[in-house]
């Protein structure tokens, strides 16, 4: 069975942010939660947060902080797995080999210490174990909050371990609205505070000599599982310095809020919660810079991203737009796997965003939303010799030349202390050159109004009517107006192809809509070969195997399949049944580099 439209999108990436719209981390101030990334000064607001008691400048420390450190549990994860974390210059703690690593290699797999549904998906996926309960299978709806939901199997135990969350849950919600704050983020805090409060009652117990079944405050590894710790999760960085005030504000608001609340029920139900505002912020910066989409690719998910959990020793794992590992949940473990073989002594990466995308959108994407300059290998090679140039180019008109006309401001490196929309209107008013014939094309030069012919001498101008005409093309197809939408993305396909790079991110993101609405008309024979124009771009930008070129393929066999079912004579069954066979053992092969099991997505 095809997956519909909007699930086949398989470019759709594991968000790693929870507030996309605004994401931004909170200010940290040392209190509690969070010995990482301290300010060294009391600032004034230091004063405010903490009841009007300064606090004494520290002196630099000349030691590790300890978002320098280790995480306290690395140590043992060492010995299970195949590389350790090393503190580099600009990337911070990073996982270094510590052997060779082949590809479909497991390099960690890590127990989440906390995580929540999506507030889209809070029906789909246990509250508890993380286990799909969308229908047919069985679920139960708390009827206190009417917001958790668990499966049959976790009902009675999640429930009374839920009764604590429970008064607090229900007006989630209107706090998120008023202070415009993202409803997950505060879920996922407040989820933290009542881990860490159950670490501390714990640490109490224990102090006492009181036994306490199966749990440990220490992190482990269990049949091939890390178990992280309290302290692994809060020894995870946070961009505290670096958030938006606009964010700061809505965040600020938020927390103020849920922790009056929090107080306001504190008789009854979060008693003792024993933390402060300064440390409900801090563990929304930590969310944002840490937490993972999860689900992405379970059993019955559909690509769906729905949950976001916190796994500290994946988080060691740097962001590269070339990444040579992937991960993937089950449940409430994340699994990390190598993609291609990695020689002992090479940093392993994951990525954190889509990385068909130009070098400029992704950089401003990582800046916006996880608040870093990426200095990932991709991102640092000269852009004129990097297929990064293709994803935002124009083909030069000056005959014979054949060369790319990309903007100069995306040939020379951002700086890094522009503000993003600073370096956004930079972007924008660039001039625009040849990288073959070295012809400048400058808009602040260019006599208006442009001759729609001559489009291909205006590159800004034919970027700007090609982005019009695919947003007006895009907006028909999610309306799911296939018939309409699939007529003007092919007229828009045909219009610019020549003008723009074939490998423009510009025709390169109008391929996966027309293919569905191939698709959605039956029209198989099409839709494959949009598909295969799909991989084969996809295969020039990144090489190596990745779950979204599986999707590809998956989506290739089964219109291989219709084409067999449908055609007219034996020879033409038996060569479609042929190449669908073929592609479905490449999505095994895969799928198995990437997951661990040569299976096929369930549709
Ligand atoms: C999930 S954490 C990774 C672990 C982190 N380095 C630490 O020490 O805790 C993400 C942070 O690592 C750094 N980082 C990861 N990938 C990077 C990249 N490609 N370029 C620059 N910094 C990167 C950024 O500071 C980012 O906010």
């Amino acid at each position: 069975m095809p997956m519909d439209s909007e699930s086949a999108d398989p470019l759709k990436v594991a968000a790693l942010s929870l507030d996309e719209r605004d994401p931004a981390e909170a200010q940290a101030n040392g209190n509690g939660y969070h010995p990482v990334g301290n300010g060294d000064t009391a600032t004034d607001a230091d004063e405010d947060k903490n009841c009007g008691k300064k606090k004494k400048k520290k002196k630099k420390s000349k030691g590790k902080s300890s978002s320098d450190k280790p995480l306290p549990t690395q140590k043992i994860v060492d010995q299970f797995f195949p590389w350790t974390a090393v503190n580099k210059q600009v990337v911070g703690r990073c996982a270094i080999a510590s052997r060779d690593i082949k590809a479909g290699e497991l390099v960690v797999a890590e127990h989440c210490y906390a995580f929540i549904p999506r507030r889209h998906d809070r029906s789909v996926v246990c509250h508890s174990c993380c286990c799909d309960i969308s229908p047919p299978a069985q679920s139960f709806e708390c009827p206190g909050c009417r917001y958790a939901m668990y499966c049959k199997d976790c009902k009675g135990r999640a429930m009374e371990e839920h009764k604590q969350f429970c008064r607090v849950s229900n007006p989630i919600s209107g706090i998120a609205k008023i202070a415009d704050c993202d409803e997950d983020l505060l879920r996922f805090v407040f989820a933290l505070v009542l881990k860490g409060r159950s670490h501390k009652n714990m640490s109490k117990q224990i102090s006492n000599g009181v036994a306490v079944d199966g749990l440990s405050n220490d992190g482990t590894v269990q049949d091939g599982i890390v178990y992280p710790s309290y302290e692994d999760c809060i020894s995870l960085k946070t961009h505290s310095e670096k958030a938006t005030p606009a964010w700061k504000e809505s965040v600020r608001r938020g927390c103020q809020l849920l922790y009056e609340e929090a107080v306001k029920l504190g008789a009854q139900s979060v008693d003792n919660l024993d933390i402060t505002l300064d440390d409900l912020e801090t563990l929304a910066a930590l969310v944002n810079t840490n937490s993972h989409g999860m689900g992405a690719h379970g059993a019955g998910f559909h690509n769906a991203d729905v949950a976001v959990g916190i796994f500290p020793f994946v988080s060691m794992l740097s962001h590269s737009c070339r990444p040579n590992c992937c991960f993937s949940s089950e449940g409430k473990v994340m699994y990390v796997r190598a993609t291609q073989d990695v020689p002992k002594g090479s940093e392993l990466c994951i990525s954190y965003i889509n990385l068909y995308e130009p070098r400029s959108t992704r950089k401003m994407q990582l800046a916006v939303s996880k608040h870093f300059l990426c200095r990932c290998q991709r991102c640092s090679e000269p852009f004129v010799h990097s297929v990064d140039r293709y994803l935002e180019g124009c083909m030069c008109t000056v005959r014979g030349c054949g060369g790319v006309v990309v903007k100069t401001s995306s040939m020379i490196e951002q700086d890094p202390t522009l503000a993003p929309g600073d370096s956004l209107t930079l972007h924008n008013s660039s001039s625009w050159k040849c990288d073959q014939c070295g012809r400048l094309l400058d808009p602040k030069l260019s006599t208006y109004p442009v001759d729609p012919t001559s489009l291909g001498d205006h590159p800004w101008q034919l970027v700007a009517s090609a982005e019009a005409e695919l947003a007006s093309a895009m907006s028909m197809y999610r309306e799911r107006r296939f018939k309409e939408s699939r007529v003007l993305l092919e007229q828009y396909i045909s219009q610019f192809t020549g003008k723009l790079h074939p490998l423009n991110v510009l025709l390169f993101d109008a391929l996966t809509p027309l293919m569905n609405c191939c698709r959605a008309s039956g029209d198989a024979a099409e839709g494959s070969r949009i598909c295969r124009l799909i991989l084969n771009s996809m295969e020039k930008v990144l090489p190596g195997v990745s779950l979204e070129q599986a999707n590809f393929y998956f989506c290739l066999g089964e219109m291989y399949t219709q084409r067999a079912e449908s055609a007219g004579t034996n020879v033409m069954a038996k060569h479609y049944k042929k190449l669908a066979q073929e592609t479905f053992q490449q999505v095994r092969r895969i799928r198995e580099i990437c997951l661990g099991k040569p299976s096929l997505p369930s549709s």
